[in-house]
């Protein structure tokens, strides 16, 4: 099957983004996994599959998958990386845009300097529904949050557990360019405690409006930016005490800005979304 294909970034979170539009698209895992290939394929971190709304209310679906090939809830710089494909491809002159994913319904705005601002939906903070296994640990309590005590090969992390529709296990850190990333990552990223797996944040606070990020991507590894991950850091750090409504983040591909004024509010986004090339490739 030949398949043009634009590839996009979004901070450094790069993804293969394709038109299901006009005709439906059934990739095979192995086909997705081939599109991720960094030496065999185009190289992403995930694959974006645009599909029409199906819905007077909603404009688009967009299906995500990791470069393993798994189908995932949410992903917050495909997201903005979306609303920039649809737009210069032709498929919707409207400057905000209505987005279904696997979970979520999402309000996508393209703003006049060319970064795009989402509504992520809200945060999910019940360990059941993110889902992580709470049993027999003992939360401790820190400003208006929890952390939960996560025994991790041989040593105890406290971690902040919160769903943005996919989920997430974050813990701070004094300096991210040290943390354990590598190692500690994938550990937490198939620790049993997460039914689903889960992405594992590393923050570390430089103000209540400024933190540096690095995230163990669940699936696709250490990515340069994680859109959710940089959400779900910034609630929880709100929760806990750490953080301001309106928080910098800064990503090793990149700045966002994320604001939250709490309980029944959205969860807003604001970043870049660039298209690196347009292509084909057989599949
Ligand atoms: N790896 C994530 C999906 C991509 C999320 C990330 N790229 C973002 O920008 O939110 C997961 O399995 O939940």
């Amino acid at each position: 099957m030949r398949l043009k294909f634009t590839k996009m970034q979004g901070a450094g979170n790069d993804f293969v983004v394709l038109d299901a539009t006009r005709m439906p698209l059934a990739l095979t895992p192995e086909q997705t996994r081939r599109l991720g290939d960094r030496r065999f394929g185009v190289g992403a971190d995930q694959i974006l599959v645009v599909e029409p709304g199906g819905r007077p209310d909603v404009d688009f679906r967009y299906r995500i998958f990791n470069n393993t090939g798994d189908e995932v809830e949410h992903c917050g710089n495909g997201a903005r990386c979306f609303v920039r494909y649809v737009h210069e491809h032709g498929l919707t002159d409207r400057r905000s845009v209505r987005v279904e994913t696997l979970n979520r319904l999402l309000e996508l705005r393209l703003q006049d300097d060319g970064r795009v601002t989402v509504d992520m939906g809200p945060p999910e903070f019940e360990a059941a529904q993110v889902p992580f296994d709470a049993m027999g640990l003992a939360p401790r309590t820190v400003g208006g949050g929890v952390l939960w005590p996560v025994p991790v090969d041989g040593a105890t992390v406290e971690l902040a557990v919160v769903s943005m529709g996919n989920p997430h296990a974050v813990q701070r850190v004094d300096d991210v360019d040290t943390a354990p990333v590598p190692t500690q990552g994938p550990l937490i990223e198939q620790h049993p405690r997460f039914p689903r797996q889960v992405n594992a944040g590393y923050m570390q606070v430089l103000s209540r409006s400024r933190i540096r990020l690095r995230v163990y991507e669940r699936g696709a590894g250490e990515t340069l930016a994680c859109g959710t991950g940089a959400c779900a850091a910034v609630v929880a750090g709100i929760r806990l005490g750490w953080l301001d409504a309106r928080v910098d983040v800064e990503a090793r591909g990149g700045e966002l800005t994320i604001e939250w004024a709490g309980e029944g509010h959205p969860v807003l986004m604001t970043g870049p979304a660039e298209t690196v090339f347009e292509g084909e490739i057989e599949l």
